[in-house]
C-alpha cells in the first residue's frame, strides 16, 4: 500500500466505528450524541470514499446495515421479506436522476409517482389477521424487530379492530406530536429528568419500554403507509394495484394514514410538492425529515426490487437542516414552580425554520459545560426536532478575546438561598422552598393540603386568588390574614371568609409531624416527617440537629440528612419558621405534650442497646421505661442501633458500638435527654 492508501484506508476504518458508534446510541439508546445532519455527512463521506477506493469497500460495511440491535427482552420477531430502509437524495439535481434512473429501467418516459411526507419517528409493521390486530413489531435490524404488540395496544390511534376483515401486515411509523413532546420535555425539565433530543428520540423511548404502562403515560401516534403483504387472499388485495390506492385502502379500514401523500405525473409536479411542503411543513404537529418519493405502480416497484438495503422504486428527499449562527447576548437563569433552575441563551434574533428565535435551551449545566457555551460567543441555533430552539455548537473560531467559562450560580435568583445539585440529578435545585417567590404557589399548595396542615378551603383556586390580591408573599403570611382580607377577594362572601379565617386558625394546633411535611423539604414526606417529630420532639431540636444527628435516625438515609439540614440552614426558611412560632403553630410534637391517654413515645421505631449496671433504677425498669416510650430494647449493636445506654462496666457492647459509630450515652445522659422532652420517669 501506499502511503495515501494507508491514510484513506485508516480514514475508511475511522469513519466506519464512529458511524457504529453513533448507530448504537441513535437506534439502541435512543439518545444521539450529534445531529442528523452531521452523522449524514459522516456517511456520505464513507460512500465516496468507498466509491473512489473500491479495494477498500466491504459487504460488512456499516452503510449496508439497516438500523440497530433488538433487545431481546423484548421478544423478537422476524421479518420476511426484510423491513429496508430508503436511500436518500438532498437536492433537485440528485431528485432528477433518481426520476430518470427509474425511467431508464422500466424504460417509460414519463413514471407516476406518489409522494408522501417522511414522518420523523420510528418505523413498525403490524400484522391483523382477519381485521384484528395480532402483533406489532420495531424496525429493528430489518431482519427482526422487537416485539411491541402489548405496547402497541397502548396508542388510541392505532385500531385494535380494523372496518373490514383484512389479514394483511403493515408498515408505518410511530411518532410524538410536537405538542405531545414539549410538554413531556418540559415536565421532564421541571423534575430534573434528562430531556428528548427530539420527537423521534421520545417516540423511539416511550415505545421501546418492557412495561406498556410508560408507553400509555406518553402521548403517541401512527401513520401507516404501506401494505407489505396480504396474508390471506381476498377481494382487496387484487383491487390494489397502486401505493396511492393503498394508502386510500388503509384509510377506509380505519388505519391514521397522513393526509398530505400526492399523485404526481410528471418530474414537475413533483417539484411542486417538494417545494410546497419545504416550509409548510412546520406548520403540522409532527416532525417530518424529508418526503418519499415512491414508484405508483406496484407491479413496476416488483420489477425495480431492491438492494440489500433500500428499495429501487423510492428515494427519500432530504430537507436540509436549518442551523444559524447568531450571537450569545446572556446566559439567563430561571426558577421553575419546583425549584429547578434553568438556564436559557438569550440570543442576537435570527430567523430559523420559519420563526424568529431569540432564545434557545441550553437545558442544564453539564450542557453548557460539554459545549463551552459562553456569553459574547457565535453559536449554531438549530430547532431540535424542529421546534425548541437549541444552541447546536459553538463557532470557537469566531470566539471573541476575554470571554469566560458560564459559572452556574450559586445562588436561586429568584431568593438568593443556596442552589444544590441533588446526587443524580442533571438539575440544580433552589432550596428556598417556601421562602421562595418562583415556588411560592406551588409552596402555599402543599403546606394546605389536606396530609399537611389541613387548611379546609384554600385549594389552588384560593390560592391563586390569595397571590393575585397580593396577600401572601411567603408562606407565614397565612397566618397574617384577616377576615376582612378575606372578604376583598372574588367570589367571597361573609360566610366563606368566615370559614377560611376559622379553618386557618384550627390549622394551628396541627401536629408537629403535619408541619414538617408542610414545609415541602425534598425526600422529606409524611413518613420521615413523622419519624423526626418523634425523633427530636420539638421544632428546636430538629432546627438544631446536624448532619450526623439525623444520620443516626434508623431509616435516614444521606440524601434525607442532606437535604433537610440545607433546607434548615438557609436564613430565610429559618426566619418563616421563626415566624410561625410567633405566629402560634405548635413546634412541639403531641407525644411529648402528653396525648389522651398519657403515652409519650418520644423513642418509637428507635432501637435501643442497655448495658451494664445501673445506679438510679434498675435495669429492667429502665428497659420498661423505654418500651414505655415506644424504643425497642436489642440485646446486640448494630448499624441500626440508635443509641447505647451505658452504665457501669458496660462490656463488650460498648466496643461494638464505638466501632459502629453508634452513639453512647451515660445513664444521666439519658435522664437528661428526656427531661429535656419534658419527660420524667413515673411507674
Ligand atoms: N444523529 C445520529 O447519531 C444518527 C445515527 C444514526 C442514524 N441517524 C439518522 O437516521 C436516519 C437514517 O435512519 P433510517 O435508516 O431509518 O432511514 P431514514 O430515516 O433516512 O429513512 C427510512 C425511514 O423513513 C421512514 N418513513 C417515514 N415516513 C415514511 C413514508 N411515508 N414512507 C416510507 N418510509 C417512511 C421509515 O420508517 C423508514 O425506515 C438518517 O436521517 C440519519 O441522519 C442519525
Ligand atoms: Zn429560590
Amino acid at each position: 500500500m501506499t502511503s495515501n492508501e494507508e491514510a484513506i484506508a485508516a480514514r475508511i476504518k475511522e469513519l466506519r466505528e464512529s458511524i457504529a458508534y453513533h448507530n448504537h446510541r441513535y437506534y439502541d439508546l435512543d439518545q444521539p450524541e450529534i445531529t442528523d445532519a452531521e452523522y449524514d455527512a459522516l456517511v456520505q463521506e464513507l460512500m465516496r470514499l468507498e466509491e473512489q477506493y473500491p479495494q477498500f469497500k466491504s459487504t460488512e460495511s456499516v452503510i449496508n446495515q439497516v438500523g440497530g440491535q433488538v433487545n431481546p427482552a423484548m421478544g423478537v420477531v422476524s421479518f420476511s421479506p426484510p423491513v429496508l430502509s430508503l436511500n436518500n437524495v438532498h437536492n433537485a439535481d440528485e431528485l432528477h436522476e433518481f426520476y430518470n434512473r427509474v425511467g431508464q429501467m422500466l424504460a417509460e418516459d414519463t413514471p407516476k409517482f406518489t409522494c408522501e411526507l417522511k414522518i420523523d419517528g420510528l418505523s413498525v409493521v403490524i400484522r391483523y389477521h382477519e381485521g384484528q390486530l395480532v402483533q406489532a413489531a420495531t424496525r429493528g435490524d430489518g431482519l427482526s424487530g422487537e416485539d411491541v404488540t402489548q405496547n402497541v395496544r397502548m396508542i388510541r390511534s392505532i385500531p385494535q379492530i380494523l372496518h373490514q376483515p383484512v389479514s394483511f401486515e403493515i408498515r408505518g411509523e410511530v411518532y410524538m406530536p410536537r405538542s405531545a413532546f414539549m410538554a413531556l420535555n418540559a415536565k421532564r425539565e421541571e423534575e430534573g429528568q434528562s430531556v428528548f433530543a427530539n420527537p423521534r428520540n421520545a417516540a423511539a423511548g416511550s415505545l421501546r419500554q418492557l412495561d406498556p404502562a410508560v408507553t400509555a403515560s406518553r402521548e403517541l401516534s401512527a401513520f401507516f403507509y404501506q401494505i407489505r403483504q396480504w396474508t390471506q387472499d381476498s377481494q382487496f388485495s387484487s383491487q390494489i394495484t397502486t401505493q396511492h390506492q393503498a394508502l386510500e385502502f388503509l384509510r377506509t379500514v380505519g388505519l391514521p394514514v397522513e393526509p398530505h401523500f400526492a399523485y404526481c405525473e410528471s418530474f414537475d409536479e413533483i417539484m411542486d410538492y417538494v417545494q410546497k411542503w419545504d416550509s409548510k411543513r412546520q406548520t403540522l404537529d409532527y416532525d417530518t425529515d424529508g418526503l418519499v418519493i415512491k414508484l405508483d405502480d406496484l407491479s413496476k416497484q416488483a420489477i425495480l426490487g431492491e438492494t440489500q438495503k433500500a428499495p429501487r422504486w423510492a428515494v427519500a428527499y432530504k430537507f436540509p437542516p436549518e442551523e444559524v449562527l447568531t450571537e450569545v447576548l446572556a446566559i439567563e437563569i430561571s426558577v421553575g414552580r419546583t425549584g429547578v433552575l434553568t438556564p436559557t441563551a438569550i440570543l442576537k434574533p435570527v430567523h430559523v425554520a420559519g420563526t424568529t428565535v431569540s432564545r434557545a435551551s441550553l437545558h442544564n449545566e453539564d450542557i453548557i459545560r460539554e459545549r463551552d457555551v459562553r456569553v459574547g460567543d457565535f453559536v449554531f441555533i438549530r430547532k431540535a426536532g424542529e421546534i425548541i430552539p437549541e444552541v447546536v455548537r459553538v463557532e470557537k473560531t469566531l470566539r471573541p478575546p476575554h470571554t469566560v467559562p458560564f459559572e452556574f450560580p450559586k445562588t436561586c435568583p429568584a431568593c438568593g438561598s443556596d442552589v444544590v445539585r441533588l446526587p443524580g440529578e442533571a438539575a440544580y435545585r433552589c432550596t428556598g422552598g417556601m421562602a421562595c417567590p418562583a415556588q411560592l404557589r406551588e409552596a402555599l399548595i402543599h403546606f394546605a393540603s389536606r396530609d399537611a396542615m389541613d387548611i379546609e378551603g384554600m385549594g389552588e383556586k384560593t390560592v391563586d386568588l390569595l397571590l393575585n390580591a397580593g396577600l401572601i408573599k411567603r408562606v407565614d403570611d397565612i397566618y397574617r390574614l384577616k377576615e376582612e382580607d378575606l372578604l376583598k377577594l372574588p367570589r367571597f362572601g361573609k360566610l366563606s371568609a368566615k370559614k377560611l379565617a376559622q379553618s386557618i386558625e384550627q390549622s394551628k394546633s396541627r401536629s408537629l409531624s403535619r408541619l414538617i411535611f408542610a414545609l415541602g423539604m425534598r425526600y422529606v414526606g409524611q413518613r420521615v416527617a413523622s419519624l423526626l417529630a418523634s425523633h427530636f420532639g420539638t421544632m428546636e431540636r430538629l432546627e438544631a440537629a446536624t448532619y450526623e444527628d439525623l444520620l443516626a435516625i434508623p431509616d435516614v438515609g444521606e440524601r434525607i440528612a442532606d437535604s433537610v439540614v440545607t433546607f434548615l440552614s438557609q436564613p430565610l426558611n429559618k426566619e418563616v419558621i421563626a415566624n410561625l412560632k410567633s405566629l402560634g403553630l405548635k413546634m412541639i410534637d403531641d407525644t411529648i405534650s402528653g396525648d389522651q391517654d398519657g403515652s409519650q413515645k418520644v423513642l418509637s421505631g428507635q432501637s435501643i442497646v442497655v448495658t451494664g449496671s445501673f445506679v438510679q433504677m434498675p435495669r429492667k425498669n429502665l428497659e420498661a421505661w423505654i418500651a414505655q416510650l415506644g424504643g425497642k430494647v436489642a440485646s446486640s449493636v448494630s448499624s441500626r442501633t440508635a443509641m447505647v445506654i451505658a452504665g457501669d462496666k458496660p462490656g463488650s457492647k460498648l466496643e461494638k458500638a464505638k466501632e459502629l459509630q453508634v452513639p453512647i450515652l451515660s445513664e444521666q445522659e439519658f435522664y437528661e435527654r428526656m427531661a429535656n422532652l419534658g419527660i420524667r420517669y413515673s411507674q
